[in-house]
Parts: C-alpha cells; sequence; structure tokens
C-alpha cells in the first residue's frame, strides 16, 4: 500500500502548467519546490505514523482511514482543542514558517460545509456539491489553497462595472451544459506549484452589474488554461542548510493565476453569479471562526520560535545582563503569551451554532489576527536590535571553518559560551529571519495574510458593541 506521501508527490505529476524564470517547468523536477515539497511529504507521513498519527488526523465516518483534523467538525471544546493539537504540531514542525499546509484552506472549506444548509436559499445545489467535495478533499487528502484577491493593476476603478474586464478580473466568459469557461486573474496563490486545487472567491462587495465575477469555484490545478506564474525562488539548496536553514526547506512559493479559457464543470461552481451569496460566503462565520483558530496557532508557534531565538542570542553575545534587551525579552514573551491568551479565550468562550458546532470566538480571533501584523514585524526588529552587527559579521559560509585559518577564525568568531562554528549557525539562522528574501516575504505575509490590516483593525472596531462601553462613561455626563 502506498503512503500519503507517495501518493502525493505521484500525484503532483501531472498536467499543470507552472511558470518559473520564463520556463515552463515540472513541479517535481524544479529544486526551487523542493524544500517545500519535502516538508509536506513529512508533515503527511505524520498521519501515517503510529507515534504522531492520533495527535494531527482522526478517523474518517466514510472510509475508517485516519484524515487531517482540519476536517474535523468540532461539536465541543474538546473537538475545538483536539483540533487546536493538530495544528499545533504541524507548525512546530515548521517553526511557524510555513503558513499554507493546506491546513488554513481546509478548515475554510470545513466551516463552509458545516453551515452548507445556510447558502440553500441562494443556490440549492451549493449543499450537495459542497458536500461532495468536503468528502472528497478530506478522503483523498487533497492539497487546497484559497485565492480571493484580485491582481492589483488599478484599484481605483478596478470594480467599475464597465471595466471588469479591463480590469483582470475572473469572470466567465461561456456557459455550455456542462460548465463554465473563466478568463481573468487571481492572486496570491500561495502553494500554489504543489496545490491539487484552487478555492476560489472574490472577498469584495459586489453589486448585481458586477455579478459575471461574483462565483466561487474549486479549480483543480492542471486545469487545461490555468496558467501558474510564480514569483523569484527565495529557496536554497540542502547542501546550502547549514547557511540558509529555513531558505533551504520552507520557502512555500507564491504566484499569480492566469486563466486563459478555463474550463470549470457545474459540479465545481458552487457559487453562480451571485453577489449576495459571495458576500454570504466571505462573512460565513463557521468559516472564518474555524480557519483562523489554526492561522493563529501558527503565528503563535512562529512568535515562540523568534522569542527563543533572541533569547539565545542575546545569551551568545552575553548581553542579557543589560536592562533594555531584558525588557525587549520581556515584549517578546508578552507577545507569545497574548495570543497564547487568546487562542484559549476563543476556545474557552467558544459557543455552539444552530448547526451543533462549537464555534471558537470570533472576537479573540481576530484581536490575535489582527495583532499578529505588527507584533511580527516588531518581534524581527527586536531582534536585529538585539544581535545588531552580529547577523552581518558571519563568515560567508559555515564551511568556511574548514580553512587554513579555521583555528584564527574559531577564536574570534565564538560567543560568550559557544564555540565558533555553533555562533556562526545561530546567526545565520538569525540572518534567515531577518535579513534573506525569505525572511522578507515572511514579514510581508504577516502583514498581508489575511488581507488590509489597516481594513481589518477598522473593521474591527465597526464590528464591535462599543454600546456597552460608552455606556461606561454616559453617567459622568
Ligand atoms: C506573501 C503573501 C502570500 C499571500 N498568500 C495568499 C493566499 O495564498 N491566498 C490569499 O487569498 N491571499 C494571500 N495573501 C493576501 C492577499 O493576496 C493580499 O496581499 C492582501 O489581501 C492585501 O491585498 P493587496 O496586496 O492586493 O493590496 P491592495 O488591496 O492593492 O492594497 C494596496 C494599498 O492600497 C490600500 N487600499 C487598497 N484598496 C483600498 C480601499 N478600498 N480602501 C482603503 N485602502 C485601500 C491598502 O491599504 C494598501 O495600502 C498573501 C499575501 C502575501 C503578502
Amino acid at each position: 500500500m502506498k503512503t500519503r506521501e507517495q501518493e502525493f508527490s505521484e500525484s503532483l505529476n501531472d498536467q499543470r502548467s507552472i511558470w518559473l524564470n520564463g520556463k515552463q517547468v515540472r513541479v517535481l523536477e524544479e529544486d526551487a519546490f523542493r524544500g517545500a515539497i519535502q516538508t509536506v511529504c513529512n508533515l503527511f507521513r505524520m498521519m501515517d505514523d503510529p507515534a504522531t498519527q492520533e495527535s494531527v488526523a482522526y478517523v474518517s465516518p466514510t472510509t475508517g482511514e485516519w484524515v487531517h483534523q482540519s476536517f474535523h467538525i468540532p461539536q465541543s471544546i474538546v473537538d475545538l482543542q483536539k483540533r487546536r493539537v493538530a495544528f499545533e504540531k504541524w507548525s512546530e514542525a515548521t517553526d511557524g514558517m510555513m503558513s499554507r499546509l493546506s491546513d488554513y484552506a481546509r478548515s475554510r472549506l470545513t466551516g463552509w460545509y458545516c453551515a452548507r444548509n445556510q447558502f440553500s436559499t441562494y443556490d440549492s445545489a451549493f449543499s450537495e456539491k459542497i458536500a461532495r467535495y468536503y468528502q472528497q478533499a478530506r478522503d483523498e487528502n487533497r492539497f487546497i489553497t484559497v485565492v480571493q484577491r484580485d491582481v492589483q493593476i488599478n484599484r481605483a476603478n478596478q470594480y467599475d462595472p464597465q471595466l471588469l474586464r479591463e480590469s483582470g478580473l475572473l469572470h466567465i466568459t461561456r456557459k455550455t451544459q456542462d460548465g463554465i469557461y473563466l478568463n481573468g486573474a487571481k492572486m496570491i496563490a500561495t502553494a500554489a506549484p504543489y496545490t491539487h486545487d484552487f478555492l476560489i472567491y472574490p472577498v469584495v462587495r459586489l453589486n448585481e452589474s458586477q455579478k459575471s465575477v461574483a462565483n466561487m469555484l474549486i479549480v483543480p490545478a492542471d486545469s487545461a488554461g490555468l496558467h501558474i506564474v510564480c514569483r523569484e525562488s527565495f529557496a536554497k539548496s540542502d547542501l546550502e542548510k547549514r547557511d540558509f536553514p529555513l531558505s533551504s526547506q520552507y520557502d512555500e512559493m507564491d504566484a499569480l493565476l492566469i486563466f486563459d479559457d478555463v474550463f470549470i464543470p457545474w459540479e465545481y461552481v458552487f457559487i453562480h453569479e451571485n453577489p449576495e451569496a459571495i458576500w454570504a460566503i466571505k462573512e460565513n462565520p463557521h468559516s472564518i471562526c474555524l480557519g483562523y483558530h489554526q492561522a493563529i496557532i501558527r503565528l503563535k508557534t512562529k512568535l515562540e520560535f523568534i522569542t527563543g531565538l533572541a533569547c539565545k542570542i542575546a545569551t551568545t553575545i552575553g548581553a542579557t545582563q543589560f536592562l533594555h534587551v531584558q525588557e525587549k525579552l520581556g515584549e517578546l514573551i508578552s507577545q507569545v503569551e497574548t495570543i497564547h491568551a487568546c487562542i484559549i479565550a476563543s476556545e474557552a468562550e467558544g459557543s455552539m451554532t444552530e448547526e451543533g458546532v462549537y464555534l471558537p470566538r470570533g472576537i479573540a480571533i481576530d484581536t490575535a489576527k489582527n495583532l499578529g501584523t505588527t507584533f511580527y514585524p516588531r518581534a524581527v526588529e527586536i531582534l536585529q536590535l538585539i544581535a545588531a552587527g552580529g547577523v552581518i559579521q558571519t563568515p560567508s559560509s559555515v564551511q568556511d571553518f574548514q580553512s587554513p585559518i579555521s583555528d584564527l577564525m574559531n577564536q574570534y568568531f565564538r560567543g560568550a559560551d559557544v564555540d565558533a562554528e555553533k555562533r556562526t549557525k545561530l546567526f545565520k539562522l538569525a540572518w534567515d529571519v531577518i535579513g534573506t528574501p525569505f525572511a522578507s516575504r515572511s514579514e510581508l505575509y504577516e502583514r498581508f495574510y489575511s488581507g488590509d490590516p489597516i481594513r481589518n483593525r477598522a473593521g474591527q472596531y465597526l464590528s464591535y458593541d462599543t454600546d456597552k462601553l460608552t455606556n461606561m462613561i454616559d453617567k459622568y455626563l
């Protein structure tokens, strides 16, 4: 019997059209994707391994096989905690550096599946279609990526009904009895080269005159006419792992998706030209709360990792006795504990929906998500302030310690409590968080992965019950 890891690798050997450095490439033959795919394979192995199986998976009610926890419908706080453990295990395996491992997208899908009957008012076929796909994705271990945004051509008039096509928006160009044809583009699709399916819908409020773009779709990555256009690769090879420990394993590729007359069968068109339904999809609490519960658990792991790194660096250079360094390390610990508290609060203050789903509390999740957009850049800044010139003053490679002047190098690159080689490895790890292209992408991701941070924070104000707070003031007036 094939392992899930084998099944995953073999399944990518299809007709998908991936573009990198101006050439069409095969996903399994390209160095740029090797580290990330290997990391995903290692995670899938956890579902087959009896030692880890129970913490990351549960038994499918249909097949009796182990399937990932992100598909598990929580019916109690205990179920939610099981989901948390699974997300922790996966994020700890990459120190939170890989964010789109499909567990976010699978959780979003699970949420919409739970709420499927609410959408029957818009389309009587929605419930059946999403149920079929949810079961298929769960039991076939499908890797899914959610892609919501439109290409950044001209944000001033992009949704002008007269300009929908010129604006590059993904829209229907033809319909047949069997399905629809699509043209246009979508961004950003993280993990696109090794994804099985894209789950696509727009996240803006549309009206009837814009209905040709108001669709929710499943798009298989090997669909004819679909082009996956990758950004520059930041991946380093396995041989460079000692100098670039994160870039060599965790560069999850981002891509823009171009649709050149792509056919999608009706069974994968969950919502068809319906702005109101698309808005309900975007706002659906089941999907948002389950999806972002995973996202903030991953964020916590990443902040823990940066805090550990900062503590280690401070000790290595003998800086822990300085008050301002202690204060900054304390700030990092506060970040970790704040996000941890939000996760626990979201679970403890969760509630049962009409559908019998125990959902984490959205306000606690939103709070952690919004804090994360400033916490992470600040955490990287603190790392810079503590490590200072040390991150740049390393030899060109750990390999350099094998040189004729290695005795001298061992003397001058050492730390307060570690030898020169260990200190160099530590600072190269820090550089992969602060200064490499991988590091820059990672910071940009934390700022923007859940949309525009400014509008998201404003949204928290707009949706909050501030009357309760202003009433406290009124008694003085
Ligand atoms: C590395 C990375 C990976 C990502 N991966 C994914 C993914 O896999 N799937 C996914 O769905 N998303 C993903 N995202 C998020 C997403 O694609 C966008 O980057 C994010 O939603 C922000 O939108 P934008 O980049 O188009 O910025 P824009 O919306 O173009 O914003 C640009 C600027 O204009 C301002 N602005 C634009 N419109 C308005 C407005 N109406 N009102 C006020 N201000 C406005 C913004 O505040 C900002 O300052 C990813 C993001 C990053 C950085």
